[in-house]
C-alpha cells in the first residue's frame, strides 16, 4: 500500500510526537479552565533560551545539562506566565488570545534583537533529548493532567469553563483558578522550550513565532480538551499525517496540504469535542450513598442575624433597578420576594449573593460586605447558595458532576494527594460524592446521575440547580423563580421541598411569580415595585394589601 517506509526518520518522528504533545498540553492546561491563550510560544522561547544560556553545555557535577535546564526552563515559564497573567487575566476569550499573542510577538522581536540570543541565527546547543527522554517527560505531564481530572481542582476548572458566573456562585475563586491554570501552562511550555531546543540542537527566536503559537492551539483543539489524552491524540494526528501521506506517495503540490486541511475540517466539523471524544470515558463518578458526607458546620440558631440591608440601591444608567431597600433576614426565615416583571427582584438577589455591586447603600450577608463582584465566591464560602432565573448548569458535565461542584466549599482540596496516590484523597472525594448523592436523592434525580445536564428536561434542570446549591450546605438559600416552567404538580412538590429545607434550619429567600406558592410557602413576604419595597408582612397581610393588589396584579384580582 505504501510507496515508501512509514517513517523517513523514525527517531525524529517518535520524539516529535512527544514534544508536540507536551506543547499541546500547555494549551490544554488553560483550555480546561475555559481560557484561550496564545502566549505559549513566547513563553517557550523564554524557557528555552534561559535554560540553554544559563546552563553550561558540559555536565555539572555529573548531571546532564538537561537535568538542570528543565527546572530552570519550567521555573522561567511559570514566572513569565504569572507576570503576564497579572494584567491579562481579567480579559476573556478572543481578547485574552490577542493580548497573549501580542506578548509572544514582543518576546520574539526582543530576543531577535539581543546579541546574547545570537539574533536570528540563534544559538547552538548539544543534542541531549532522545525519544525515551521526550516520552518520559510526556508521561509525567500526562500523568499530572490525568490525576487532575476528577480532583476538586479539576472539577473547579471544568465549572469555570462551562459557566464562570455559576462557578463563582459555587464558591470557586475564579481569578485564582484561572491564574493557577495559566501558571501551569507556563511551566509546561517552559519544559517544552527546553526539550525542543536540546532536541533540535539549535534555538532561534523565529522557532517560536505566530505560526508555532497557532499550531499548538490547533493541535490541542483537534485533540480535544475534555479528556487528558486529547493533546497526545492531536499531536499524533498532526505528526503522523504528513508521514503517512509521504509513505503513500502523496507528495505533489497542492494534494498534500489539501488532504491535511480536509481532514482537519472533518475533525472540527464532526468532532467538536476533538479526537478525544472518540475515546470512551473509563472513569465517571458514581452515586455514593453508602459513604459518610464531609463534616458540616451546624447551621446558626433560629433568629440569628443572616442579612442586613440599609438603603441599598442599584442604578443601570438612568434605570433605578433597586432603590433604598432596608431589609433584615434572620435564621429560620422563609422570605418571599415578589413583584411585577422588572420590579428589581433579580437585581436585589444578585447584590445579596455578591455578583452585582450596589450603587448606593450598604449591606452584609453572613459577615460579607456587599461590594466587589470579583470576591463573590466569598459569599458562597460564608454560606450563601443560589439558583438562577435561567438555570445556569454546567451543561457538558453529568448531573452528579454538577452537584459535586456544589460541594466545593465543604470539601477539601485533593489534587496534590491524588498525584501522590494517597488514599485520603479518594476518601475525601467519596465524601464529596456522598454529599452530592444525598442532595440528588433529595430532589429525586438519583436515577439521572450519569446523564449530561444538557439532556435534562426543564423541570429537572431546575431541580438539579437546587441540588447543586444544597450540596454547599448553605445557611441562606436563594431560589430565583424555581417554579418557572413547572406544572402544578411539580410546583406543589417544590413547595413541599422548600418546606422540608426550612424545617432543617435552612434560611430561604424565594423569588417567585407564582404568588399562590409564595403565600403557601413563606413566613414573610416583601413586595417590590419599580425597585422599591411597597409592602412587607405575613402572607395574610400581603394578600389583603390594596397596594400589592393594585401594583402587582392590577386592580382586577387578589394575589391568591
Ligand atoms: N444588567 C442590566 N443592565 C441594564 N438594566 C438592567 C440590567 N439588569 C436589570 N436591568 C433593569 O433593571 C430593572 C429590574 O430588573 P430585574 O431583572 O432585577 O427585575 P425582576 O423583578 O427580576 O424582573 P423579572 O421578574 O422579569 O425577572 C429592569 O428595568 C431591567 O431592565
Amino acid at each position: 500500500m505504501f510507496a515508501a517506509p512509514l517513517f523517513s526518520n523514525y527517531t525524529a518522528t517518535v520524539t516529535l510526537i512527544a514534544l508536540t504533545a507536551i506543547f499541546a498540553y500547555s494549551y490544554y492546561a488553560v483550555l480546561i479552565a475555559g481560557q484561550l491563550s496564545l502566549g505559549q510560544a513566547g513563553i517557550a522561547s523564554l524557557g528555552g533560551f534561559s535554560a540553554t544560556l544559563v546552563v553550561p553545555d558540559e555536565p555539572i557535577a555529573g548531571l546532564s545539562p538537561l537535568v538542570v535546564g528543565v527546572p530552570v526552563g519550567m521555573a522561567v515559564g511559570a514566572v513569565a506566565a504569572f507576570i503576564l497573567g497579572l494584567p491579562v487575566m481579567r480579559l476573556r476569550g478572543v481578547f485574552l488570545a490577542i493580548a497573549t499573542l501580542g506578548f509572544g510577538e514582543v518576546v520574539r522581536i526582543v530576543l531577535i534583537n539581543m546579541s546574547w540570543t545570537g539574533g536570528a541565527q540563534g544559538i547552538r546547543v548539544p543534542k541531549l533529548v532522545t525519544p525515551s527522554i521526550a516520552w518520559i517527560a510526556l508521561a509525567v505531564v500526562a500523568y499530572g493532567f490525568w490525576r487532575l481530572g476528577p480532583s476538586r481542582l479539576g472539577s473547579a476548572f471544568a465549572a469555570i469553563r462551562e459557566d464562570e458566573l455559576a462557578a463563582r456562585a459555587m464558591g470557586i475563586d475564579v481569578s485564582r483558578h484561572r491564574m493557577i491554570a495559566f501558571v501551569t501552562s507556563g511551566a509546561v511550555v517552559g519544559l517544552y522550550g527546553v526539550l525542543v531546543s536540546y532536541f533540535s540542537r539549535l534555538i532561534t527566536p523565529d522557532d517560536f513565532g505566530f505560526a508555532t503559537a497557532v499550531d499548538g492551539l490547533v493541535t490541542a483543539v483537534v485533540g480535544g480538551s475534555l479528556l487528558f489524552v486529547g493533546p497526545l491524540l492531536g499531536s499524533a494526528f498532526f505528526t503522523l499525517l504528513p508521514e503517512i501521506q509521504r509513505a503513500a506517495g502523496i507528495e505533489a503540490g497542492w494534494i498534500r496540504p489539501f488532504i491535511s486541511s480536509t481532514l482537519l475540517l472533518v475533525v472540527i466539523l464532526f468532532l467538536p469535542g476533538g479526537l478525544s471524544s472518540l475515546v470512551p470515558r473509563l472513569y465517571k463518578p458514581k452515586v455514593a450513598r453508602d459513604s459518610a458526607p464531609p463534616e458540616l458546620t451546624p447551621l446558626p440558631e433560629p433568629g440569628a442575624p443572616i442579612l442586613q440591608l440599609s438603603g441599598l440601591g442599584k442604578d443601570y444608567g438612568g434605570v433605578h433597578a433597586v432603590r433604598d431597600i432596608d431589609l433584615e433576614i434572620r435564621s429560620g426565615d422563609v422570605l418571599g420576594l415578589i413583584g411585577p416583571n422588572g420590579a428589581g427582584k433579580t437585581t436585589l438577589v444578585n447584590m445579596i449573593s455578591g455578583l452585582v455591586e450596589p450603587t448606593s447603600g450598604s449591606g452584609t450577608v453572613l459577615g460579607c460586605t456587599l461590594g466587589n463582584p470579583a470576591t463573590a465566591h466569598r459569599f458562597a464560602v460564608a454560606g450563601v447558595a443560589r439558583t438562577f432565573q435561567q438555570a445556569k448548569l454546567f451543561d457538558r458535565l453529568t448531573v452528579l458532576e454538577n452537584v459535586v461542584v456544589g460541594t466545593h466549599v465543604v470539601s477539601k482540596p485533593t489534587f496534590l494527594r491524588r498525584l501522590l496516590l494517597l488514599p485520603s484523597a479518594r476518601r475525601d472525594e467519596r465524601r464529596a460524592l456522598a454529599q452530592a448523592s444525598a442532595q440528588l436523592g433529595r430532589v429525586g434525580l438519583v436515577d439521572k446521575a450519569g446523564v449530561r445536564a444538557k439532556q435534562l428536561s426543564f423541570g429537572d434542570r431546575r431541580r438539579l440547580e437546587i441540588a447543586r446549591a444544597l450540596a454547599a450546605h448553605p445557611t441562606l438559600l436563594i431560589l430565583d423563580e424555581p417554579a418557572a416552567g413547572m406544572n402544578h404538580v411539580e410546583a406543589v412538590e417544590l413547595s413541599d421541598l422548600i418546606g422540608s429545607l426550612a424545617a432543617d434550619g435552612i434560611t430561604i429567600l424565594l423569588i417567585e411569580h407564582n404568588v399562590g406558592m409564595v403565600l403557601r410557602t413563606c413566613s414573610r413576604i416583601v413586595v417590590l415595585d419599580f425597585g422599591a419595597v411597597i409592602a412587607h408582612g405575613t402572607p395574610d397581610e400581603i394578600a389583603a394589601d390594596p397596594a400589592v393588589i393594585e401594583a402587582y396584579l392590577g386592580s382586577e384580582g387578589s394575589p391568591t
